[in-house]
């Protein structure tokens, strides 16, 4: 029988037009009192046939779509000082100041875009209610707000909604509280407040050592609460001294590493920190990146048991990581060895010695060198704070953000993945919430509350986590050095989305002063020429082709600013005529090349017609202007020239185009095979091709002092471009 109409659609993955629409409309209603024709039973039905739906259809072929919409702030008062509301005072877009409401869910979760329940409260009234984050506890301990779960939502924001009238939408994890339907600890506190059921100290302890068997880590953390504050009334010290050091190891296993260090500290003084107590705190310390701390207790450890193997391992671990921050020397072979397509987190520590965070005159704050730095040397070398493992390629992919301030939309699956990661990462650690929040945010207006910890948890704004991740967020590689194959394999090309909070602070220069590197979650970050203390380090923001009028459009699009670097200063005394006449013949230009992929049957008047015109490219470009700087226009033709001469074996032409198009990266006087970096010469996987393949050619024309001095910048830009000069012999003679 053939299924109707609203048996297949699922109304809750509508379209974000759909969507915008009916927030326009509900917009036009703000304050009013919502319809509330639909009954419990119709919501509940439309629930049921949505998850259906759901579990009929392959999750994998459907697109995620996230919705941000318009900005608002989160709650920042503590629930004990809201005043309780019943679902059915809620009023259309309207975010209800000073109030909360509590419900209960009366159904499992639909869970995919976003995730949608329908709660209950005390007079039976019922709503949808959607969260528009993600609660990883997901991937964790099965359904996000399971049911039976009970929630409290503080100062509540109303939308309409066309299934039931209304929805609660919560976007901002710190607005609601959950106890969870499905935790035991929660359970027994159900069972203590309705049927005023005593549980002793001893019971709590019990249930938590049994929810920590069962890996439900959360709950056992409860339960040990409960144990620690009635046993501080009815037990003895050794009593709690013991519930504390439970909930050390369940916060150890559940990555809460402040609280485990803190129970630990609670559980006895000090002085009489036993060796697995300091081995339990050594390890925390450890992974709240704290090696000096850990390293101290680990040997604390090994005073009372010598011969603790696996003590003397972790103490060795937090060596190794104070030596890479007092020196940034690492073992690059094996970081590069562990990298794989599952594992991209490495466990290395930061080198942030050589550059400090600190005002400049022109674009807030910026990176400097701390003192004098060489050419190829480290300027900082960081773990990602947040690198979702998931790589695509060009295409869109699954999942797309759709942010209803800006009218963005973001369709990366890593991009949405970050996101979401991020504000779920602020919410679990309190602690690292300032080095994120200090990020520039562009013109976001802050509460100044975000990151204060109220009812227990760090107030999380997620719009403002958007408007972070977009001025700050960097695009990597698995392993950057496989992105200088003259081919490499598409898996290889593929980039995640990431943020790290010290390399953020570095500016933009269309002709910068430094390169970087990913391998794994971890940037590099090194001069390409030396660099004085003071200096300020800088990086390219664009792709190091684009064009003077794209720039032009883009910085102040993207990033709110107008670049006044040496090239940019300088194309701009060029009138926007001249401009538009060697954009138009480069745009010519690549329509013919890319008419004819380059092979070994080129035709010479195809390669001439395209000499001729790059030729006329070139004079476009007013001396006066362009002597000394980058021609980026012309890279394109001379990328194609090179190639087709490489092609067709003319070893003295692709030498010749393959200087001039390292000549037009801004070494300037590369035409006399002179590579000077500091004289802003780019350093990108397309210059270093061109140094590889004019060697190549100097060397089957017998130009061996050609060859040399390619090959020695060749080397140079290996390390800045891969990170490290691992593996460096073996692929500069390498055809890779
Ligand atoms: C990733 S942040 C860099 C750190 C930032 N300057 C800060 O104070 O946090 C990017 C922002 O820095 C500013 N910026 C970066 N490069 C700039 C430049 N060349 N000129 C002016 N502003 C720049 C812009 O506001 C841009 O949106």
């Amino acid at each position: 029988m053939a299924q109707t109409t609203e048996e297949v659609v699922n109304s809750y993955e509508c379209s974000p037009d759909k969507q915008q629409m009916v927030h326009k409309l509900s917009i036009s209603l703000a304050g009013d009192t919502p319809s509330r024709k639909h009954s419990k039973e119709d919501i509940l039905r439309r629930h049921y046939q949505n998850l259906q739906h759901l579990e009929g259809c392959a999750k994998a072929s459907q697109v995620k779509q996230v919705i941000l919409p318009s900005a608002y702030s989160p709650s920042s008062v503590p629930l004990d000082d809201l005043q309780k509301i019943s679902l059915d005072d809620l009023k259309l877009e309207t975010h209800h100041r000073g109030c909360f409401v509590t419900g209960m869910t009366i159904t499992p979760p639909y869970q995919f875009s976003e995730t949608i329940t329908i709660i209950q409260d005390e007079s039976g009234s019922v709503a949808s209610l959607i969260l528009g984050f993600q609660d990883d506890s997901l991937l964790n301990s099965g359904a996000s707000l399971p049911q039976n779960s009970t929630v409290a939502i503080k100062e509540p924001y109303v939308q309409m909604n066309e299934d039931s009238g209304y929805v609660i939408r919560v976007d901002h994890p710190s607005d609601i509280a959950v106890l969870r339907g499905d935790d035991p600890a929660v359970s027994m506190i159900m069972q203590f407040v309705a049927e005023k059921k005593e549980i002793s100290p001893m019971e709590w302890k019990k249930e938590g050592d049994r929810a920590y068997l069962e890996r439900k880590y959360s709950s056992a953390i409860e339960c040990y609460t409960q144990a620690i504050d009635a046993g501080l009334k009815e037990c003895d010290q050794t009593f709690v001294n013991d519930a504390y050091r439970k909930r050390a190891f369940a916060n150890l296993a559940a990555e809460s590493f402040q609280n485990a260090k803190a129970d630990i500290l609670s559980s006895c003084p000090e002085e009489a920190v036993d060796s697995k107590a300091c081995f339990t705190i050594g390890r925390a310390a450890y992974e709240l990146r704290e090696y000096e701390e850990s390293k101290n207790y680990f040997e604390k450890a090994l005073q009372a048991t010598p011969n603790d193997v696996k003590a003397r391992k972790e103490y060795n671990r937090a060596l190794a990581r104070i030596g890479e921050q007092e020196s940034g020397n690492y073992d690059f072979e094996k970081m590069i060895a562990s990298v794989s397509d599952r594992h991209v987190r490495l466990d290395h520590a930061d080198f942030n010695k050589t550059s400090a965070i600190g005002p400049t005159a022109y674009a807030g704050r910026g990176v400097f060198t701390t003192r004098d730095v060489q050419a190829g040397e480290i300027i900082l070398c960081e773990k990602a704070f947040c690198l979702p493992n998931m790589y695509s390629g060009d295409g869109p992919t699954d999942s797309v953000l759709y942010n209803f301030n800006n009218g963005s939309q973001t369709r990366k699956f890593a991009q949405v993945a970050l996101f979401q990661q991020l504000v779920q990462k602020l919410y679990k650690n309190p602690h690292l919430n300032q080095r994120l929040l200090e990020l520039y945010a562009g013109d976001y207006e802050r509460s100044g509350k975000e990151g204060d910890m109220v009812d227990g948890v760090p107030i999380v704004d997620s719009f403002l986590i958007e408007a972070i991740r977009i001025k700050n967020c960097f695009s990597s590689p698995r392993i950057s050095r496989n992105l200088m194959k003259r081919a490499p394999p598409v898996q290889e090309k593929e980039l995640t989305s990431a943020v790290w909070t010290r390399a953020a602070y570095t500016n933009h220069s269309c002709v910068p002063n430094c390169g970087r590197a990913f391998i794994g979650d971890m940037i590099v970050v090194r001069a390409l020429h030396f660099l004085p203390a003071g200096t300020e380090v800088t990086d390219q923001y664009l792709s190091p082709d684009a064009s003077f009028m794209y720039r032009r459009n883009m910085f102040p699009q993207s990033w709110g600013f107008d670049c006044a670097c040496p090239l940019c200063s300088a194309e701009k005394r060029s009138p926007d005529s001249a401009h538009q006449k060697r954009r138009d013949l480069a745009t010519k230009i690549k329509t013919e090349a890319t008419k004819v992929p380059i092979s070994t049957k080129l035709s010479t008047t195809t390669i001439k017609h395209i000499e001729r015109l790059t030729k006329k490219l070139e004079d476009l470009h007013e001396p006066g202007i362009y002597a000394t700087l980058p021609r980026l226009l012309l890279v394109h033709p001379n990328i194609w020239l090179m190639e087709a001469h490489r092609a067709s074996k003319n070893h003295a032409k692709t030498v010749k185009y393959a200087l001039e198009l390292l000549r037009n990266f801004g070494f300037v006087n590369a035409l006399e095979v002179e590579f000077q970096f500091e004289k802003g010469g780019l350093v990108n996987s397309e210059s270093f091709g061109a140094l590889r393949y004019a060697a190549e050619a100097f060397e089957a024309l017998g130009k061996l002092e050609g060859k040399e001095k390619c090959m020695d910048a060749a080397r140079r830009m290996y390390v800045v471009l891969g990170g490290c000069d691992v593996g460096r012999d073996e692929f500069l003679a390498s055809g890779e």
